[in-house]
């Protein structure tokens, strides 16, 4: 560890929201040449700290010193002049451009668009281990290689300091793997990073120094031989943690989704999905494993009557569901998170409440049978219930642990985890038959993941059929009463949730022992 100043420090930060105070009185350095993780429940104020550093947002008190300087930093080409860049978790790259044209964009006049922008990524890449081909396009690389494009695009740009916002939550294991060499190799080479994370096992395994923030404060510094993963998880909740409930099986034989033979095609006419037949019967979480990419999210957007089919049939029940609009499927009994929680989970600009009412505007609590035009005479309709949907919504929070001011507050107020607790809790409201699980836990913390994995169960004991499909194989192997993995649109094997181990469901993912059961 260098004995230099600290590669950054930060000193009594706040910022206040309105209703909210988002940081309180932070205090944190970060020795130069280290990996230090930020851990904190959902809206303890992470993001909005990492923001701060990155010049995106401005504090309202504290100083900010890179470098042993103080410093003033009013967006982010102040912070990247000052050697700060920042890897966020959605990607930004452009899918038809190379790495190259990627890595060069709104930075020619470093090294220009040819042969010397060519020479500098390529010398980048071996410093550190990168392994990034400059010529590809971006469309032909998986996850894990995009992320690096997006590392080297920060390191090209001269950061020194990287902050990395839970960059393991879109890697398969053996890529969280190769991400945390790579964050050895930064370090070795006297980098900084600075990242943010929910799991707390992998924090362990790859921070030098670990600060937990609850409430918008930072209430400890530790190392990580000196905690457990659950004395962290405590540390950020601030009292003893619930053990988890204990599961039995409770899968009937009463079919709910029955797919058979559907394939979806794309408009080059390849199929995305490829010829798939499954059944989940009620009281049964089927899960779905797969490296991102591989038609979990067109499979997805089949059910939900988003995409045609090409071939095939999928009912709802004894329903078949073909040519129904999504509105109407999700009336039949159908509940949906969605992978993209912001193109199709919320109204990012809407009040919660109003997020409450989205995809189930014609149900109650949302409405309710009365009469238009006065207590007598009038029309009989269904009218908006506005004391249900807001009683309702105040219930979501409370049960789902939504940290809000007030269900008046827009969704995009609310943290990352927070708005995935709205839409967990929405979609299990309606009493559905079905839930379309994509993601569900993504981005929330460990105390949230085990209340959301407990309403799961417990829906799960009273006949609901789940479709789980995550990134996080520690999850599908948990929840899961069966587990199916999709390679290339096809379902090309199953694997027995009680004996598989992640690593193992890592290599049938990516294709490894193809078709054979664990
Ligand atoms: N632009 C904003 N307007 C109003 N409130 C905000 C805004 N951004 C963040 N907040 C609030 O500040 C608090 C901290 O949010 P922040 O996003 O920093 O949390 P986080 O620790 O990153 O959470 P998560 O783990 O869920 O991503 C939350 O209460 C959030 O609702």
């Amino acid at each position: 560890m260098s004995t230099t100043e600290p590669a950054v420090e930060l000193h009594g930060i706040t910022k206040r929201f309105p209703g909210v105070v988002a940081n309180h009185d932070i205090d944190i350095e970060v020795a130069a040449g280290t990996v230090h993780a930020i851990v904190g429940e959902n809206g303890a104020g992470k993001s909005t700290l990492m923001k701060i550093l990155y010049g995106m947002q401005r504090p309202d008190e504290g100083t900010i010193k890179v470098a042993g300087v103080e410093v003033a930093l009013h967006s982010p080409s102040d912070a990247i002049a000052r050697g700060i860049g920042m890897v966020h978790q959605h990607f930004m790259l452009a899918d038809n451009l190379s790495v190259l044209e990627n890595v060069v964009l709104g930075a020619e006049k470093l090294h220009g668009i040819g042969g010397r922008a060519r020479r500098r990524i390529r010398e980048i890449s071996d410093q550190y281990g990168l392994g990034v081909e400059p010529d590809r396009l971006v469309e032909q690389l998986g996850v894990g290689a995009r992320q690096r494009v997006e590392i080297l695009k920060v390191l090209y740009r001269g950061a020194k300091i990287l902050i990395l916002d839970e960059p393991t939550a879109v890697l398969v294991p053996q890529e969280v793997e190769e991400l945390f060499g790579n964050l050895r190799e930064l370090k070795r080479e006297g980098l900084t990073v600075i990242f943010i994370s929910h799991k707390l096992d992998e924090v362990l395994s790859v921070a030098d120094t670990i600060t937990v923030i609850r409430r918008g404060t930072t209430v400890d510094t530790v190392r990580p031989g000196d905690v457990t993963a659950r004395q962290l998880a405590e540390l950020m909740v601030g009292s003893e943690l619930p053990v988890p409930e204990l599961r039995e099986s409770t899968v009937t034989d009463v079919p709910v989704l029955t797919m058979d033979g559907v394939t979806v095609r794309d408009a080059t006419g390849r199929a995305v999905v490829d010829d798939v037949s499954l059944t989940i019967h009620e009281g049964e979480i089927l899960g779905i494993a797969g490296v991102e990419g591989n038609g979990q999210a067109e499979l997805v957007e089949a059910i939900m009557g988003m995409l045609p089919l090409d071939a095939g049939v999928i009912r709802l029940g004894d329903t078949e569901l073909t040519g129904m609009a999504t509105r109407r499927r999700r009336e039949a009994g159908i509940g949906f998170i969605p992978e993209d929680r912001h193109r199709h989970g919320l109204l990012l600009e809407s009040p919660l409440w109003e997020n409450r009412i989205l995809g189930h505007q014609t149900r109650p609590p949302n409405v309710k049978r009365g009469r238009r035009g006065g207590a007598t005479g009038g029309k009989a309709g269904v009218l908006i219930d506005r004391q249900g949907f807001r009683s309702d919504t105040e219930r979501i929070v409370r049960d789902y642990d939504v940290r809000t001011p007030n269900i008046d507050v827009t969704a995009a107020s609310l943290s990352g985890g927070n708005q995935q607790k709205l839409i967990v809790g929405r979609e299990m409201s309606n009493d559905p038959k079905l839930l379309i699980a994509a993601h569900p836990t993504r981005g929330v913390d460990v105390g949230a993941q085990s209340a959301i994995w407990d309403h799961l169960r417990h829906a799960r004991a009273e006949g609901l059929a789940v479709l789980l499909i995550s990134a996080d194989l520690d999850e599908l192997i948990g929840m899961s009463d069966t587990l199916r993995v999709i390679l290339r649109g096809r379902l090309v094997g199953e694997a027995d949730p009680a004996t598989i181990t992640p690593d193992q469901l890592g290599s049938l993912m990516t294709g490894a022992g193809e078709g054979s059961a664990a």
